[in-house]
């Protein structure tokens, strides 16, 4: 059985929290849009060979173009995404040929080559992975008027980041049965661990960061300058 692993890359977001005209993803890190970086991370990386990128409607055309000027070949496909991530990830996967789908955020330029391969070989070994990293804070769950309900373990919680690596066929499956039954989920792992698939986490590193709201653009162009690329 072929053990091919291809990228559903989702780009297909407003950005409303970080409030720009622009949407996020086609913000330009040292000259070049952030998706470019995003995508050139799993251009370069041996284990890929096919990414489908989803983006909006509207912005199709000019992820065409940016494949073309920056070479990135292994993009297999550019196809509509959906009102929520979840809709746009199953746009995604309907069009990927792989064995192994590894769903990573346009938005998480900074995952590192070595940190793909470790998030590969966990799930060979127990079905699907996630990136991750131990929360920092002290995490409490409070209710809708502010009362402190529960103070969980920190030891047992985890960020999770992406990529999220499954089976393609099985995370198919999940997919079709979250959205037989209405089940929205902020990441992919949610929808297979209700499926039953057993998710691992690997652990990543605080860098890998999702830019999200303006801080995070301030401290993406740090990490930028201090990669030793300029
Ligand atoms: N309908 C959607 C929503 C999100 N995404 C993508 O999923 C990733 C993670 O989403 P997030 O950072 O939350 O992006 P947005 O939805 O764009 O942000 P916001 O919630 O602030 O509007 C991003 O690469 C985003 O483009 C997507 O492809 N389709
Ligand atoms: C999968 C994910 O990266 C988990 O952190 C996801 O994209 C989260 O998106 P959200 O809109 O911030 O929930």
């Amino acid at each position: 059985m072929s053990n091919s692993v291809g990228v559903v890359m989702v780009a297909a977001g407003r950005g409303t929290r970080m409030g720009t005209a622009e949407s996020k993803q086609y913000l330009l890190l040292k000259g070049k849009p952030i998706i470019v970086h995003t995508l050139e991370v799993f251009q370069q990386h041996k284990l890929i060979s096919e990414i489908v990128l989803v983006t909006g409607d509207q912005d199709m055309e000019r992820c065409r173009e940016w494949i073309d000027t920056y070479k990135l070949d292994k993009v297999t496909g550019v196809v509509c995404g959906g009102a929520e991530r979840q809709h746009s990830v199953y746009n995604g996967l309907l069009q990927l040929n792989s064995t192994w789908v590894m769903v990573h955020d346009g938005v998480r330029p900074f995952v590192q080559p070595s940190e793909i391969e470790a998030c590969y070989e966990r799930a060979r070994q127990v079905g699907a992975s996630v990136l991750a990293v131990p929360v920092k804070d002290t995490i409490k769950q409070v209710d809708s008027d502010g009362k402190v309900l529960s103070t969980p373990d920190r030891r047992s919680l985890w960020a999770i980041q992406t990529p999220q690596t499954f089976r393609a066929s099985e995370l198919r499956l999940a997919y079709e049965a979250a959205e037989r039954d209405g089940f929205l989920g902020t990441d992919d792992a949610s929808l297979a661990e209700r499926a039953g698939i057993a998710v691992s986490v690997v652990e990543g590193s605080y860098r890998n960061i999702k830019i999200t709201t303006p801080e995070d653009l301030d401290f993406a162009e740090f990490i930028q300058r201090n990669r030793g690329e300029g």
